[in-house]
């Protein structure tokens, strides 16, 4: 079963009583298989929240496809199914995590909602504030009580806007060992954020979403060109003739050079031989781009 299918998509909002109207969404194709973790990344008005909207049934598309867990997002069960952090959350602030929690369970018609409530609130480390009342809370405990009520009922994929906005370090490193064993469950991610050092930590599928548009799509790896170029730098002594002979390329910074290979075999066999001219190795990397460069690149004309 797909995690999401959307083919085609396009949405345009209309102004009442006139033609015309913005594109937010010019035909829009993606496909992701149950278990990806997937980043959406793009520049602000790209129609990251338009495309999630569609994702959750919240907006009907003006053209195309969306399937969500092999099912039309306005099945009312397929809703069950999926957890949602929103980037804006409303929260009522007069109530405890656990009041809150609760009442979650119970609209996602969970059986055992108490003990759901207080599982999840331990997840997210907020059970020393079980108790307290959620006016109080800092911006990063909004943020975890929210992923708190994504994660009940144990949804299948995970529609995360924003996670870690406002959540300290030792906060974020949390979050993602939470998501991390979440996907061991084999759920499905799809994780839409702006800060895109983390969405290269969680994710390992990328899209980039330009003008209504993904104009790039594909593995992480991929896409910052981590599979086939690696960066080797070796002690001062070498012989350079020598490492170009053995098919190494310099690189500008000095010390360093590029090795081009396909395969984890064929990488060893060109640092084999650079060895034999009695060059020392010292560093060896993956010659990668970040997902700001590959960001950064999508928006030049
Ligand atoms: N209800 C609406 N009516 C009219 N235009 C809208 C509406 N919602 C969004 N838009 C427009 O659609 C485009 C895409 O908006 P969207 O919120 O999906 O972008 P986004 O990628 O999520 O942006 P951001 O990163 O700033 O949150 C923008 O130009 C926005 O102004």
């Amino acid at each position: 079963m797909l995690a999401i299918e959307a083919r085609g998509l396009r949405k345009t909002y209309r102004p009442w009583f006139r033609r015309g109207g913005h594109e937010a969404l010019v035909g829009l194709d993606l496909v992701l298989e149950q278990g990806a973790a997937f980043g959406l990344i793009g520049p602000n008005g790209a129609g990251k929240t338009t495309f999630i909207k569609a994702l959750l049934g919240i907006l009907r598309p003006t053209e195309g496809l969306v399937r969500v867990l092999g099912q039309s997002p306005d099945d009312p069960h397929m809703r069950a199914r999926i957890g949602y952090l929103p980037e804006r959350l409303h929260l009522p602030g007069a109530l405890t995590p656990l009041r809150f929690l609760q009442g979650v369970a119970r609209l996602k018609g969970l059986s055992d909602g108490p003990h759901e409530a207080r599982e999840a609130l331990a997840r997210v480390g907020l059970q020393p504030d079980a108790t307290r009342r959620i006016g109080g809370f800092s911006k990063g405990m909004r943020q975890r009580l929210g992923l708190a009520a994504a994660l009940l009922g144990r949804p299948l994929l995970l529609i995360l806007d924003e996670p870690t906005d406002g959540v300290d370090p030792v906060g974020r490193v949390e979050i993602r060992k939470l998501l991390a064993e979440e996907r061991a469950r084999g759920v499905t991610l799809f994780l839409n954020s702006h800060l895109l050092s983390e969405t290269e930590r969680i994710c390992d599928r990328i899209g980039v979403l330009v003008a209504g548009r993904l104009v790039r799509e594909g593995p992480l790896d991929t896409l910052c060109g981590r599979e086939n170029r690696h960066r080797a730098r070796f002690a001062p002594g070498h012989d350079p003739d020598a490492l170009l002979a053995a098919g190494l390329t310099p690189a500008k910074d000095p010390g360093w050079f590029l090795v081009d290979a396909p395969d984890a075999a064929t990488l060893n066999a060109v640092l084999d031989r650079a060895r034999q001219t009695g060059a020392l190795l010292v560093e060896l990397r993956p010659d990668a781009r970040d997902l700001e460069e590959v960001l950064t690149e999508a928006l030049s004309p």
